[in-house]
């Protein structure tokens, strides 16, 4: 399968394929978090009441967040509103939470980023202590819905991790303006359930986005029958905040501070 098309940024950036089960999946997309919000996407507009976030009070005891059309797409965010002085941070769902365990704690996550190319040997230490992963962003798209090139922004710890679900899809990296000339694009093949990690290079030097139309299709290797194109795809981005603090929580992200 074709993975990463070129090799310019490969060193900073970690692929990796079936990183979610196929049940796993399934749960996840049926489970509340998604489901819920649905009929509630208007009354969101208007701002949430006290009566309204207990209603949103997952099984768990987790408060879950409604969808908000942005650019196009829906997103959800779970873990806090990012904010410039003070990111009041929020639990997470369960499921999320041991999601972001499983990726902290993956043998192969861990090991991309002792491999990170551009770190000085302290910056690696910081990125191990700073892949606490605190903030969880659903994306939901249409078939043919994308994300505009973008860097993600500076309140963010300089690494993103991204869950696919439903559907592949490919993300497209392009040189940042100060890099033009020395950088040259690159596409990455996310097929679903699938881990992509970047940072580094691909995280500072570059910008990402998503063209929109479905992986296999634009590589043109779409199956007879294969309607995956066809369908919405889910993806589940999760970051570390660099300025998250939870009341009442003993250590929290802000304990990591500054990492530039
Ligand atoms: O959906 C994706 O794969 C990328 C999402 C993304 O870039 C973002 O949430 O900032
Ligand atoms: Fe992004």
């Amino acid at each position: 399968m074709t993975t990463i098309k070129t090799t310019t940024a490969q060193k900073d950036i970690r692929l990796i394929e079936n990183f979610i089960q196929s049940e796993e999946e399934e749960r996840i997309l049926l489970s509340n978090v998604f489901t819920n919000g649905e009929e509630e996407e208007e009354s969101e507009e208007k701002g949430g009441c006290e009566e309204k976030r207990k209603k949103e009070q997952g099984k768990e005891g987790t408060l879950l967040s409604s969808w908000k059309v942005l650019s196009g797409r829906r997103v959800k965010t779970f873990g806090g509103t990012v904010n410039a002085q003070k990111t009041i941070g929020e639990r997470l769902p369960n499921f999320l939470k041991d999601l972001c365990l499983r990726i902290e704690n993956d043998e192969r996550v861990k090991e991309t980023f002792s491999l990170s190319s551009s770190s000085s040997s302290s910056l690696q230490q910081q990125q191990q202590q700073v892949l606490r992963l605190n903030h969880v962003l659903v994306n939901e798209y249409q078939p043919n819905e994308g994300i505009s090139s973008h860097q993600d922004g500076p309140l963010y710890a300089s690494f993103v991790c991204v869950v696919s679900l439903a559907r592949d899809e490919i993300v497209s990296f392009t040189p940042h303006e100060d890099f033009k000339d020395a950088l040259k694009p690159f596409d990455v093949l996310v097929p679903r359930r699938s881990l992509l990690v970047f940072y580094g290079k691909s995280y500072d030097c570059y910008l990402h986005g998503i063209r929109g139309g479905g992986g296999r299709r634009i590589l043109g290797s779409k199956r007879e029958g294969d309607d995956d194109d066809e369908k919405k795809r889910i993806s589940l981005t999760f970051r570390h905040v660099k300025n998250s603090f939870i009341p009442g929580k003993a250590l929290s992200g802000a304990l990591f501070g500054k990492r530039r």
